[in-house]
């Protein structure tokens, strides 16, 4: 589906992590881990056009949510996935991208990640460079560990890495309240502060089963969100409240709210608050707000599929003045 004047538009989802068990640390600087990753109801949009004649190279430009801390040159995710995939296929990389951001920037909701594997899969179509699914897992494990999940969606466990998947079996709709966060906080920052965390307490880093804890299986299995929420468990969330001390305060509104559960989504700085239904989502947002503890409050569902290209002349949900969808609030 090239529009005319050659135009291609994808929409890859944020994450949350279900479960995220943190292992030992490898000679190339990465955690071996466990993540189960759910794909969840706020989207990053990319479009790749042709460049006008003469133009030559890939552009980006940037809007929405954290458009301002978002980079611009080579570094970014996007950029980086396309110039990748032109390399790998023989191919120029002349393109021109817009990303149109709904996830917050250094959440730890993989936001920069989705703009990778929206990049790969717009620009593939867009030069009919015809990778295979197998081709672009690959390429977007390059780009990031959590890349790969992003072009995946749904439910997945993921481990090495947390780039080689596998689909878990998640029944029914799960609602979450996200509390964001203005400022970000770095990915390789949280993982050394959970090492000096279990340095400091003497134990040696678990040794990881590579399979989805037996608790939360069952309960994504059966669809159940109070199992669900019982079963959550993020290993990095100490180190992230370790360095970010207010985030405790928004997981203790949570369970004074009876969430039925409340975790840091990966490196945070984001809070992922699971309830039981649409209404308890607007009952604990209204709160949230009220609380001033975050800088943004949203409404989601999970899970969601992953990224797939959309009509490009077709109306955006985008909300422009928010940088978010209008669904998701
Ligand atoms: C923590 C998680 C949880 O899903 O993501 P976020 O919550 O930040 O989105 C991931 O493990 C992050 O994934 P991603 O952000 O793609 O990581 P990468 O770009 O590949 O790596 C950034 C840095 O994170 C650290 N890293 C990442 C993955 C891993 N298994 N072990 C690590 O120690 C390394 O220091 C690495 O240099
Ligand atoms: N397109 C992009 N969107 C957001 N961040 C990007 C992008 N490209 C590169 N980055 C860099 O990647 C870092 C983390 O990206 P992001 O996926 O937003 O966070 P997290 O890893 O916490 O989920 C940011 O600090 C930013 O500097």
């Amino acid at each position: 589906m090239t529009a005319p004047g050659g135009r291609v538009v994808v929409r890859a989802p944020a994450k949350i992590n279900l479960a995220l068990r943190v292992g030992a640390l490898d000679d190339e600087g990465y955690h071996d881990v466990v993540s189960v990753y759910q794909a969840v109801s706020v989207f990053e949009e990319v479009s790749a056009s042709l460049p006008r004649d003469g133009v030559t190279g890939v552009t980006v430009s940037v809007r929405g949510t954290g458009a301002v801390s978002t980079p611009l040159d080579a570094s970014n995710l996007a950029v980086r996935a396309a110039h990748l995939l032109a390399e790998r296929a023989g191919v120029p990389a002349d393109v021109a991208l817009s990303i149109r951001k709904s996830a917050p920037v250094a959440g730890g909701m993989a936001g920069g990640s989705a703009d990778a594997a929206a990049a790969l899969l717009a620009c593939d179509l867009l030069w009919g460079t015809g990778a295979g699914r197998d081709e672009l897992h690959a390429m977007a494990a390059e780009l990031g560990a959590d890349v790969p999940f992003a072009l995946m969606g749904g439910t997945a466990l993921g481990v090495g890495r947390g780039d080689q998947l596998t689909p878990v079996l998640a029944r029914g709709e799960f609602h979450w309240v996200l509390a964001l966060a203005d400022e970000g906080l770095s990915t390789p920052g949280v993982y050394r502060e959970h090492d000096r965390l279990v340095a400091a307490s003497g134990l040696r880093p678990p040794d990881l089963e590579p399979e989805v804890p037996a608790g939360l299986a069952q309960a994504l299995r059966s669809g159940d969100p109070a199992a669900l929420g019982a079963a959550l468990v993020n290993d990095l969330q100490d180190a992230a409240c370790s360095l970010r001390p207010p985030l405790r305060r928004i997981l203790d509104l949570g369970h004074d709210h009876g969430v039925l559960g409340a975790l840091v989504s990966g490196s945070g700085p984001t809070v992922a608050l699971l309830v039981p239904d649409r209404s308890a989502a607007l009952e604990l947002a209204v709160a949230l707000t009220a609380s001033g503890l975050a800088s943004d409050v949203r409404r989601v569902t999970g899970p969601v599929h992953g990224a797939r290209q959309v009509d490009p002349v077709a109306p955006s949900p985008f909300h422009p003045s928010t940088g978010s969808h209008p669904t998701v609030r």
